[in-house]
């Protein structure tokens, strides 16, 4: 049989009754070919006969042909098609589950963050390539870090740019396995219009996230969020996120605090305090967020917050015990600043009224916060009646001059936080309950009555100058052992390469080395062994005056010596006459460093 006697019978039916002989296959042929010929010029292809009836001549067969077949590939290809989307659709609605997540929620983070740690997962060909920004607090290996020529400084330029990218889905559809279970990922992207601040609307970026599963329900969703989750915070363990308001367009969209840092926790033993005083603020919040204190408070009608005020000088340690704090119950730190110029009463509510269940809020320098006191508002109202009256009886002239005053003083008076606005926030009937409030303030007397009525401040925790034996534990912390480092990164870290340094200090390529710096680089060991820590540390605390110096000007004068406790025992007394000779004169530079 050849070709055409074989698509003879595939044949449309109209073709086939346009042939005058059905056996004669060469007028069959002219007769298909006149057919395709008179059609080519009414879709404007005049042109392609000839080459159409070229082709025909040198394939043997009739073109036609080809494109019956393909047509109906095309036809049949369609048709699989609809009855895929049709089944796809029927399975999608009867038997698949799905769960919406927003981007602004914490669980997009968690389950992106998962994703991003499995690239044979994700069976997509559309990846999104991120660049991975450590954090200050990240653990980095050693081995990634560059040297100059010299071998002997860090070079951090490009470190970026050097690290690997980390994969996430990209917008669109993606499919994956977990479990045995199937999963489909649809991640996407679009603008909203949102009503700007300045009252012009602008249009936003929304994403989402659409996870579903071939289950009718919901529950393996549930528990790859759950898995994604525990993960997270897994990898998280031992950390202090930090947040602070978002900025002020976020805030208009329920998106009221951003996180800003996430560090390692800080131990509550390197915060040096009167140990009384210590205990008593650590019983208080234990009590405080115990499970059953909601119920207590509930039925006494006592609402649930709890405040406290740190005072002291400057550098004692007001919010290092905060962090403390917070590291020991596991809450994240929500630092909101009062000076900060686009905060209106309206979003401090806001802000408070969107705290998570328990956590802690701290306002910082409370003092110097700038509040409109309740006095300086009746002042000023006692003032624009004045003014008033004394309007009535002036010349159009002055009126013009006095509006303008008064129009200044009443701009003024909206800018910023008034007390009462933020006693509104702490505890006004809409205010957030379950908060751990911390105020920090370097001068006590200067705030206001109501601010730290028992209620809003349940506990005070006053900061001193260091005593003698501060002085001697703030030794001991600066040169004990380290404990920070992971093991297996010390394991994975390849040996630094030994800076060529010569026997005078010099470095390969001429630099001379300032004799601790060189020491410091050779060693990296302290110059005592730790069984002296104790008796140096005591020497180092007799050496220090009781209640003069900070225990920030302390660590900081040990901070410079931090490889050289012997040194730094040695060279206290010269460090403690300057110090005081500065504090006394009142001069900002410092003779002994
Ligand atoms: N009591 C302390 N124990 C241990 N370290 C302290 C103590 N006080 C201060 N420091 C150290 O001094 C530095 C400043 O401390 P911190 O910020 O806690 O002081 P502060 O009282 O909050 O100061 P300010 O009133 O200026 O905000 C930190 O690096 C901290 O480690």
């Amino acid at each position: 049989m050849d070709m055409n006697t074989l698509f003879n019978g595939m044949l449309p039916k109209v073709v086939e009754n346009a042939t005058t002989t059905a056996n004669n296959t060469s007028a069959s042929d002219g007769m298909h070919a006149n057919v395709v010929e008179s059609l080519l010029p009414l879709i404007g292809l005049r042109g392609f006969a000839p080459m159409y009836r070229f082709l025909g001549s040198w394939l043997g067969w009739d073109p036609t042909y080809l494109l019956t077949v393909l047509g109906f590939i095309w036809a049949a290809n369609k048709l699989v098609r609809q009855i895929f989307y049709f089944l796809y659709g029927l399975i999608t609605e009867h038997l698949m589950s799905t769960i919406h997540i927003s981007s602004t929620d914490d669980i997009y983070l968690h389950l992106m963050t998962w994703l991003s740690r499995q690239p044979k997962m994700v069976n997509s060909r559309a990846l999104m390539a991120e660049t991975v920004s450590k954090t200050a607090w990240e653990d980095e290996d050693e081995s990634t870090v560059a040297r100059d020529r010299s071998g002997l400084y860090l070079n951090f330029s490009n470190q970026e740019a050097r690290a690997a990218p980390q994969y996430i889905p990209a917008i669109g559809l993606h499919n994956f396995w977990w479990k045995g279970q199937y999963f489909r990922l649809h991640r996407k992207k679009e603008s909203v219009f949102e009503d700007g601040s300045s009252g012009i609307g602008t249009f936003k970026d929304k994403e989402d996230l659409m996870i579903s599963c071939l289950w009718r329900s919901p529950e393996p969703i549930k528990e790859l969020l759950a898995h994604a989750k525990k993960q997270y915070y897994s990898d998280h363990q031992a950390r202090t996120i930090v947040k602070r308001p978002n900025a002020q367009f976020m805030r208009r969209a329920r998106n009221n605090w951003q996180q800003v840092a996430n560090r390692p926790v800080r131990d509550m033993k390197t915060v040096v305090l009167d140990q009384h005083q210590k205990l008593q603020v650590l019983a208080d919040m234990n009590e405080y967020l115990h499970p059953a204190t909601p119920r207590w408070y509930a039925n006494r009608g006592i609402p649930l917050r709890r405040g406290y005020l740190f005072h002291g000088p400057p550098g004692t340690g007001k919010t290092s015990l905060s962090f403390a704090l917070a590291g020991v119950f596991g809450l994240d730190i929500h630092v909101i600043s009062l000076l900060e110029p686009t905060l209106t009463e309206e979003d401090l509510s806001s802000l408070f009224s969107s705290l998570p269940r328990r956590c802690v809020v701290l306002l910082e320098d409370i003092d110097t916060a700038g509040l409109r006191r309740p006095e300086e508002e009746v002042q000023a109202a006692g003032k624009e009646n004045a003014r008033e009256e004394e309007s009535n009886q002036t010349t159009s002239n002055d009126i013009k001059e006095l509006a303008k005053v008064l129009k200044k003083e009443k701009e003024d008076q909206k800018k910023g936080i008034s007390l009462s606005g933020l006693l509104n926030a702490i505890d006004g009937v809409a205010s957030h309950e379950g908060r751990v409030l911390i105020m920090t303030t370097n001068i006590p007397e200067s705030l206001d009555d109501a601010l730290i009525r028992p209620g809003r401040v349940d506990l005070q925790v006053q900061f001193t100058y260091s005593t003698k034996e501060q002085a001697k534990e703030l030794f001991i912390r600066m040169y004990e052992g380290d404990q920070g480092r992971p093991r297996h990164h010390t394991d994975a870290v390849k040996p630094v390469p030994t800076p060529d340094i010569k026997l005078n200090g010099s470095t390969s390529n001429g630099d001379v080395l300032s004799p601790e710096t060189s020491s410091a680089v050779r060693s990296g060991e302290l110059d005592i062994s730790l069984d002296e820590l104790p008796e140096i540390a005591r020497q180092f605390g007799d050496k220090i005056p009781d209640g003069e110096f900070s225990p920030a000007e302390i660590q900081g004068y040990l901070l410079k010596r931090k490889k050289h406790p012997r040194r730094a025992v040695e060279e206290a007394d010269k460090w403690v006459a300057a110090l005081i000779k500065q504090k006394a004169s009142r001069t900002k530079i410092s003779q002994v460093q």
